[in-house]
């Protein structure tokens, strides 16, 4: 990593700033991720009435996407929100949940893709072969497994298409623009076993995407907090805890860690893309 990149991922970890994240989201984890918003120092605020979005999208830093329960009425609202994101040039994320499972979902990406700007893709492997018109494995929101050159592939190609960072999960997680690529080292599989990690990651990047206006670095970042607070819980969990108490403490790592330099522990490693 250059001198650069560190002033960039600095500016994530040191930032006291709170960042306010517009979300338009889904109702199963919505609650955990207005939580881990602010656990990770930012400011959360779900709102999807077409009739406040001009006022709301506007103030933000940061604009989050995802279609995990999409109603056709969201999908005005979505529509709505990226154009007023994408004319005040404020970052959109978008998390494509369960875009492999029905051709309603496809289509809508497809849409979204094809008529606004979007800087971040955040999906698991199965998602983002979907984006590319690939048949997948995928059962319902979750992905299937898939080797990494593949990934690499799928999620390199996507970027190119749509000018974005495509940051994708999995046993190690991966971040993909046109030119690098990022391996962000996981062996926390217990993650998988409560519903809305993904969604918990896409508002660790917004908020570190809104410090730091990267979005290669915020994504990595995001990711490698996840992974981070995952290994901490792990070591904490006692033989008598399940998930719910992982959960919690999946929160309180996140939120103590949430000003410490998470690059040091050497999770991350970077390709160039020829
Ligand atoms: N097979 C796996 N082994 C270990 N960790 C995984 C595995 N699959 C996913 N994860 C982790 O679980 C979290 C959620 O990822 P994933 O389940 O792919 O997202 P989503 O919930 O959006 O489908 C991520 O931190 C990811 O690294
Ligand atoms: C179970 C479920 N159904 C619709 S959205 C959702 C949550 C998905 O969360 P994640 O994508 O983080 O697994």
């Amino acid at each position: 990593m250059n001198n650069t990149d560190q002033e960039i991922y600095k500016k994530i970890y040191e930032s006291t700033e709170k960042p306010l994240i517009h979300y338009i989201t889904n109702y199963v984890t919505v609650n955990d991720m207005a939580n881990m918003t602010l656990a990770f120092g930012g400011s959360p605020i779900m709102a999807e009435a077409v009739e406040e979005l001009e006022e709301i999208t506007r103030q933000c830093q940061c604009l989050v996407i995802n279609i995990g329960t999409i109603t056709s009425d969201k999908v005005t609202a979505i529509h709505d929100a990226i154009a007023i994101a994408n004319r005040h040039h404020i970052p959109v994320i978008i998390d494509p949940v369960g875009v492999a499972a029905t051709s309603y979902r496809k289509k809508m990406i497809m849409d979204i893709l094809e008529t606004f700007h979007v800087d971040i893709i955040k999906g698991n492997g199965s998602e983002i072969k979907a984006i590319l018109g690939l048949t997948t494995q995928a059962k319902g929101v979750d992905g299937e497994a898939l080797e990494q050159t593949e990934l690499t592939d799928i999620g390199v190609a996507v970027a190119k298409r749509y000018n974005a960072v495509v940051a994708i999960t999995g046993k190690d997680d991966m971040v993909c623009s046109a030119s690098k690529v990022a391996i962000v080292k996981g062996d926390t599989p217990r993650l998988t076993e409560i519903t809305g990690t993904g969604c918990m990651i896409s508002t660790l990047i917004s908020v570190a995407y809104a410090r730091c206006k990267d979005p290669f670095a915020s994504s990595v970042y995001g990711m490698l907090a996840m992974h981070t607070a995952a290994s901490d819980v792990e070591e904490l969990l006692d033989v008598n805890q399940g998930i719910g108490s992982y959960k919690v403490m999946l929160f309180d790592a996140i939120y103590k860690r949430r000003h410490t330099n998470l690059l040091d522990g050497g999770g991350v490693v970077y390709h160039d893309i020829q």
